[in-house]
């Protein structure tokens, strides 16, 4: 973003929630904080769009209302696990990245848990409240003791597995229901695996939850499985308010078939008051120990997770890539270095593929892409940049800038919905193309329902039916820079430098085009920054995927290059062909590429922005 006057703006970053200081610290460097508390969903609707990154809580709901409103957001970070408070897909169709914290308050939330278990089966808070009203009940508080019973646990992820080690340092038994839980892992932690709750429901002294709130796990105890639960059994739930359901916990506890609850999550946050409804007198039931979602308030928590998102939300804001992001693939560093500057290539590649050879085709891409890596870029293990610049390519010369935003986070769902067919290929042994550089990115666009060879149509056909042929466009990066080094039939060398304009002139390779061509661009003050003249070096438009190597022979197809604005006569017999790649200064409006056809020699002209 900048201002009018030359000032670039920084980034702006709201924080609607209590974070630690820590973690903002490290953004107030670069990014304006503001923190505004307090905010209703219609004021952060209006503020929202001012702002590249938002930070939150489990306080703030994140909705595609919010989202769809946030024009400029790129990140929200949940400084903590839960993202239950975050429409991650409707975040995931808009590009916008959702980071967490996944480790940061874990050790936090198990502690608050035995906290809780411990507090429950010594009756602390109604020991202490008592106590301090000056009462001395020692009879009434008479508890129980944890050693030698049973905890289970629903969900052995992260918090449920450092809950059941802590539980079982206590001299607990622990059994755990989770379908998706390592048994080599329970098994080094001393926790029996079990495959049903029904199993685990009636053996358990104590139960705690540990599961994410997830449609999965949204009421999952209700009545009927509170009373599978023996008579006297205590339950926790220190993970989200909702997978237990309180009007059934409420009865199990007034009835008496339940011992106790500890309870630090509701299903509304902060639970209503009505003295009536079940979240208050679930609160005031003298057998139910509550707190207001303290499971992640400690100071070091706070500080870890601070620190986490911050520090993702920089990385994202300066173009890496997050460590936890929870709607991106996870792309080591190191890779995604190497990745960087075929990220550029192959969105040029995909811009060129657009404007040169599919010009008509504004808004259905028919033919499917090969996209295949040769050489070192074949072995890394995530190529979804890639795949997300290409089909960014593709579509930013004929889709509105303004709603384009398409990264790694939306890519293949952009892709799918606009009927684009991408099949990534790898091919990692050297072949003779490689021989000049480490890594080779082809694309090769096969018309549908064709053998990928053969294709004749009169060449006067082929600016109306581009996408009925082949066409192949490959690069390769030197120096962090990229180069395009074949289109179609033609190889070339030429830098596809950002926010450039070239011109690609498909000619018969005859003395005096240079001339004429740059004649009549030095007359329409068009200036040549670089030329380069594509000889024919491919016997036609074959490309054998994972074979590495162009097709010297087979059955001639009419040339592919040129699609573009205008084209006069078909390549004809007996003279070779060539493109002429300039790269220039200036506008080229259609009646300069008229002039160049019209010239003399010059078969085709496609002017390419990128
Ligand atoms: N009260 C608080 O302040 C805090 C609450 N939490 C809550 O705790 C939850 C768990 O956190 P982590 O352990 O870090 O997550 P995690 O993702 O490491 O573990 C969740 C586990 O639940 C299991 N699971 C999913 N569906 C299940 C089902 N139907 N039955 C049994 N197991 C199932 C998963 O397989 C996984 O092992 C978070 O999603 C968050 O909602 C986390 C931190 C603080
Ligand atoms: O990390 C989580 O999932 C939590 O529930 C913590 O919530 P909080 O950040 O304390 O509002």
């Amino acid at each position: 973003m900048s201002h009018s006057d030359g000032v670039v703006a920084r980034p702006k970053v709201l924080v609607p929630e209590k974070l630690s200081p820590d973690g903002l610290a490290l953004l107030q460097k670069t990014l304006d904080v503001d923190e505004k508390k307090g905010l209703t969903p219609e004021q952060l609707i209006e503020i929202i769009p001012g702002y590249e990154a938002l930070l939150v809580r489990s306080e703030t709901k994140v909705t595609a209302q919010l989202l769809q409103a946030a024009k400029n957001l790129k990140v929200v970070a949940r400084a903590g696990v839960g993202v239950d408070n975050v429409d991650v897909p409707a975040a995931t169709k808009l590009g916008i990245v959702v980071v967490n914290s996944p480790q940061g308050n874990i050790q936090a939330a198990a502690e608050h848990t035995i906290a809780l278990l411990m507090s429950m089966a010594r009756n602390i808070p109604d020991g202490c409240a008592s106590t301090k009203a000056g009462k001395w009940e020692r009879s009434r508080l008479v508890g129980v003791e944890v050693k030698g019973k049973t905890l289970g646990v629903i969900g052995l992820g992260k918090v449920g597995l450092i809950v059941a080690r802590m539980a079982r340092g206590l001299g607990m038994n622990v059994t755990a229901s989770d379908p998706y839980a390592s048994s080599q892992v329970a098994a080094a932690a001393n926790v029996t695996l079990v495959k049903t709750l029904n199993e685990l429901l009636p053996v358990v002294d104590f139960l705690t939850i540990h599961t994410p709130m997830l449609a999965s796990t949204k009421g999952m105890l209700s009545t009927t499985e509170l009373n599978l639960m023996k008579p006297g059994a205590r339950l926790l739930n220190v993970a989200r308010g909702g997978i237990i359901d309180e009007s059934a916990l409420l009865n199990a506890l007034e009835s008496g078939h339940l011992a106790g609850a500890a309870i630090d999550v509701f299903t509304a946050e902060p639970p209503s008051k009505d003295p009536e409804g079940t979240a208050a007198r679930l609160i005031a039931h003298p057998k139910c120990v509550v707190t207001p979602h303290l499971g992640a308030s400690t100071i070091e928590a706070q500080e870890n997770v601070s620190i986490d998102v911050c520090e993702q939300v920089l990385d994202i804001l300066s173009g890496a890539l997050p460590r936890s992001a929870v709607n991106a693939p996870i792309i080591l560093p190191a890779e995604y270095k190497t990745l960087q500057p075929y990220v550029r290539l192959v969105e040029k590649i995909g811009s060129i593929y657009t404007q040169h050879f599919s010009p008509s085709s504004t808004t259905a891409f028919r033919n499917t892409f090969d996209l295949i890596y040769e050489g070192d870029i074949a072995s890394m293990s995530s190529t979804k940049p890639l795949f997300a610049a290409l089909i960014k390519g593709l579509l930013s010369p004929i889709s509105d800038a303004e709603g384009l935003n398409i990264n790694i986070v939306n890519a293949e769902m952009v892709a799918k919905e606009r009927g684009i067919f991408v099949n990534e290929q790898k091919s990692r042994d050297p072949s003779s193309t490689l021989s000049a550089y480490s890594s080779l990115v082809t694309l090769v666009a096969r018309p549908p329902s064709r053998p990928a060879s053969v294709t004749r149509i009169a060449a006067e056909d082929i600016s109306q039916k581009s996408d009925r042929v082949q066409h192949i466009i490959s690069g390769y990066c030197s120096d962090n820079r990229p180069f395009i080094s074949r289109l179609d039939r033609f190889s070339t060398s030429f830098s596809p430098t950002d926010d450039s304009t070239i011109l690609i002139c498909h000619n018969y390779d005859a003395p005096g085009k240079i001339g004429t061509v740059g004649s009549i661009l030095g007359r329409e003050s068009v200036n040549i920054k670089f030329m380069s003249v594509a000889p024919q070096s491919f016997g036609d438009n074959k490309f054998l995927p994972n074979s590495g190597t162009p097709t010297e022979s087979g059955t001639a197809t009419p040339v592919g290059g040129g699609g573009g604005a205008v084209r006069r006569q078909s390549a004809a017999g007996g003279h070779s062909e060539a493109l002429m790649i300039l790269g220039v200064d200036g506008d080229v409006n259609p009646d300069v590429v008229k002039e160049l056809v019209a010239a003399g020699g010059v078969l085709s002209v496609s002017v390419v922005n990128l």
